[in-house]
């Protein structure tokens, strides 16, 4: 690295814990083994290994198109919808292949949930918006269910805002609030990983600040996975960071270290807007 290049991020005026952190100390959640994935005969994913630790936040990011949605959308088998779609390799969720012939697909979607771009709360209201997934499940005791919807809604930030207005519609409430409404959801079937696609770009920043407030909280119950255009964001939100570039997985490590000392040219060039 030269001494007068100037980074676009300046990391050490974040609030960000200046330790480094070590993946080999990490717990495991989800690990990625010699991953390919086409698209007919375009390999958009080209042999990806890593680790997604538990309990922590991982961002993803690169430019338009480089794979972070199609492998986020590996994680819980989202690609499968796409009929061209061909997967090879592994991914682990916690030593069991999700890959494997007789995966319950349905669990492990409720093991692995996945908040998209734009909000899309039901169009019933914000309680029932909540319970779906419980009663899905069969719960159906009122109790266990207003419970869990009081603990879901305090859990995405939401509580305070809506606990008056439980049994109105979730389709007027503001973007900001059905995006944490959808995380709400989200939580409520106690997955144990969130993968969130871009969740904050379609807001305005104060919702959007809210929500990189909620990852902070979250990630003391949840393993959290990202995919951000925003590199200030990957920066303030994430433990860890992986850029990606044209389906292969460039640079993967401490969210500190990848901003402020990347080891890879390709890495430095996006982080400091060369291109992208
Ligand atoms: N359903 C699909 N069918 C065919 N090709 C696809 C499909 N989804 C994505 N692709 C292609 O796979 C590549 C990776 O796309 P992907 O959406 O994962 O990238 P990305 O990094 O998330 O991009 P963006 O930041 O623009 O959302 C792109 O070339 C894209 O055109």
């Amino acid at each position: 690295m030269s001494d007068t290049k100037t980074h676009s991020i300046d990391i050490s005026t974040m609030q960000r814990s200046h330790n480094t952190l070590r993946i080999e100390d990490e717990k495991v959640c989800l690990s990625v083994k010699d991953l390919h994935l086409y698209y007919g005969e375009k390999e958009a994913l080209k042999g990806i290994d890593m680790i997604i630790p538990e309990k922590k936040v991982t961002a993803f990011i690169g430019p338009s198109g480089c794979g972070k949605s199609t492998l986020l959308r590996c994680f819980n088998r989202m690609n499968d919808l796409v009929d061209s779609c061909r997967i090879t390799g592994d991914i682990n969720l916690h030593n069991q292949n999700i890959y494997a012939k007789g995966t319950d697909v349905a669990e492990l979607r409720r093991r692995i949930g996945m908040v998209f771009q734009k909000p899309n709360p039901f169009p019933k209201s914000i309680y029932e918006n909540v319970a779906y997934g419980l009663r899905i499940q069969g719960i159906n005791k009122k109790r266990v269910i207003d419970e869990t919807v009081e603990w879901a809604l305090r859990s995405a930030a939401l509580w305070d805002e809506v606990k008056d207005r439980l049994h109105e519609s979730a389709l007027g409430m503001s973007g900001g609030q059905q995006q944490r409404l959808v995380i709400a959801r989200t939580v409520a079937v106690k997955p144990e990983v969130l993968l969130l696609d871009e969740p904050a770009s379609a807001l305005d920043p104060i919702s959007t600040l809210k929500i990189e407030e909620l990852i902070h909280e979250l990630k003391n119950e949840f393993t959290i996975a990202i995919v951000t255009h925003n590199m200030q964001q990957a920066a303030r939100v994430s433990d860890y960071t992986a850029f990606m570039y044209m389906g292969d997985m460039v640079e993967f490590g401490d969210t500190n270290t990848l901003f402020t000392n990347p080891t890879k040219q390709q890495t430095e060039d996006y982080i400091t807007g060369r291109y992208g």
